[in-house]
């Protein structure tokens, strides 16, 4: 039986990062997108932090006119919840513009970057309405989560419809001894989450080296998304190329 389809979004994060630098708008975050969209990269993610230091709310909705361009494409729009993300995505629905995806991850306002993910029970009371929230703009809502099988029917209970498996330790793991354990952590944690209903998303330091081994031990992984390291590779092969190569690992 062929594996399922695994779908990549590419976030550009990064590429606002360095527009910042100058008052110039060039890296422009829009071409970026469109570039990648036009290799094949499956939708555009971003995570426009309350610090505004990356990708800021006028970017969100610049990408969102993009991306309407570009219907059979995702939009992914991360953030806390409990910080901008509900607004801006009020915002984005506001002006008609897609909201396929919002994914809730717990950072604390100016956070260095994303390294962990909800925690159950604690975190589920306050997650119901805002997750309600969310669904009744129409977007689907993806949890950013550790690889722990046991949290995955909390996740569900909560009103997810999807867990972002955070992959930071797998790919810390790529060069040491650890990798075939952390394999296996991901593997079964997205098999429990499967098994409860949700839909499985991974990201976090995936790159050309660890991906393919990824999806293809995870078992389900509709979506990666990947920034920071595409991103670099873009920076010597240009974004065609590497997207059609982060699209070849897959
Ligand atoms: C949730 C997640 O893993 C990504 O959004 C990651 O945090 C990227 O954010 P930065 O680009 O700010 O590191
Ligand atoms: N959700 C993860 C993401 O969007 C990108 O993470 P990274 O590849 O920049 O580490």
């Amino acid at each position: 039986m062929s594996r399922q389809h695994t779908a990549l979004s590419v976030n550009v994060n990064k590429v606002a990062l360095v527009r910042n630098t100058r008052h110039l708008g060039i890296p422009s975050v829009t071409r970026a997108a469109t570039l990648c969209l036009q290799a094949g990269a499956h939708g555009i993610t971003v995570h426009p932090r309350p610090d505004q230091r990356h990708v800021r709310t006028g970017d969100v909705f610049e990408l969102g006119e993009l991306l309407k361009a570009w219907p059979d494409r995702e939009y992914n729009i991360e953030g806390n919840p409990f910080h901008n993300l509900l607004e801006v995505a009020r915002d984005v629905k506001a002006r008609g513009l897609p909201l396929h995806q919002l994914t809730f991850v717990p950072d604390s306002q100016g956070q260095f970057t994303s390294d962990h993910g909800w925690a159950f029970p604690s975190d589920a009371q306050r997650l119901m309405p805002v997750i309600a929230e969310a669904r009744a703009l129409g977007a689907r809502v993806s949890l950013f989560m550790d690889p722990e099988p046991a949290q995955m029917a909390a996740a569900k209970a909560v009103g997810a419809d999807r867990v972002e498996l955070y992959t930071e330790p797998y790919a810390a793991a790529w060069h040491t001894a650890e990798r075939d354990a952390q394999l296996e952590r991901y593997r079964a944690a997205a098999q429990a989450a499967l098994d409860v209903g949700l839909g499985v998303n991974a990201g976090h330091d995936l790159n050309r080296d660890n991906l393919g081994a990824f999806v293809r031990t995870v078992p389900g992984v509709a979506e990666v998304s990947i920034g920071h390291a595409l991103i670099a590779d873009a920076l010597e092969m240009g974004y065609a190329e590497t997207v059609r190569a982060y699209l070849a690992c897959m």
